[in-house]
């Protein structure tokens, strides 16, 4: 199978505080790799460093054959690295379908398409419509986005991202304040996307981690300390003695 991201001996520091030290991980054609680990283990910085928002102290991120590393995050996601928006970026007066609307548009590019009549454009609302129907929130596309729960909001930013089409989802925690029955529709819509674009996963949700993760790699105090099949990870001595004992014990 190919690499599609190559990660490689990534570095972020703050302060003396080593965020990510010398990461190395891959993503492959068709697969979900879920980065997990303690709090404040550094796996945020690193989802932020390899879709461009934070510069890299060192190392490089190798993206479909091509060193993406000097690239800002606009080129990287024009390149197909999608990143699931951040619930802070939806604008939150506008309707469910102009948000996503507003995320197609990134694609095409060029300000100036802001001024033309975005909403009488077939073509992105069709591309929108089929979006928010992949996510389930096709009967809510009329509504104010402020008005939307905040499970829903976490399935528009990932409806926002489909629009661009990308050939890699680096995704923070998409289950995070969902529901029970929310985090199983998730699972189940994340299970059928990784045939169209692998995932890098960041998640706390072992449940659901378990359940989609091809292959797990466990980051602690910024450093890759396994990756491997759940069941690997599962067996591990120090993944159980640096993150899964403690959950055990808890
Ligand atoms: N901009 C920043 N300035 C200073 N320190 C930071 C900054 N961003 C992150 N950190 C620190 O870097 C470390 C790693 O943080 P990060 O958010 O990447 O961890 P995380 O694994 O995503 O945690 P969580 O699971 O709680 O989201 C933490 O100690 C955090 O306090």
């Amino acid at each position: 199978m190919s690499d599609l991201l190559d990660i490689r001996n990534l570095k972020k520091s703050f302060g003396a505080l080593k965020a990510t030290d010398d990461v190395s991980l891959t993503l492959r054609a068709g697969e979900i790799h879920a980065l997990i680990g303690p709090n404040g283990a550094g796996k945020s910085t690193l989802i932020k460093q390899i879709a461009g928002g934070l510069r890299s102290d060192a190392g490089s991120v190798h993206f479909a054959g091509r060193d993406v590393t000097p690239l800002s995050t606009v080129a990287r996601a024009r390149a197909g690295l999608g990143r699931t928006f951040q619930i802070s970026s939806l604008a939150m007066e506008y309707t469910v379908l102009q948000n996503v609307l507003l995320g197609a548009l990134g694609q095409d590019g060029g300000v100036m398409r802001f001024f033309r009549p975005i909403m009488a454009r077939n073509d992105l609302r069709d591309r929108a419509m089929t979006a928010l129907t992949r996510v389930g929130l096709e009967s809510h596309a009329a509504k104010r986005t402020a008005d939307l729960s905040h499970g829903q909001r976490r399935q528009l930013e990932v409806a926002v991202a489909l629009t661009l089409s990308p050939k890699v989802f680096l995704m923070d925690e998409p289950m995070a304040g969902l529901g029970a029955s929310g985090s199983q529709r998730m699972t189940g819509f994340l299970d059928g996307l990784r045939s169209e674009a692998p995932i890098l996963l960041v998640e706390h949700d072992m449940d659901a981690v378990f359940a989609l993760a091809d292959r797990i790699s466990v980051l602690v105090y910024g450093r890759v300390i396994a990756t491997g099949t759940a069941d690997e990870i599962k067996a591990d001595p120090a993944v159980r003695e640096a993150y899964l004992g403690e959950e055990e014990e808890a």
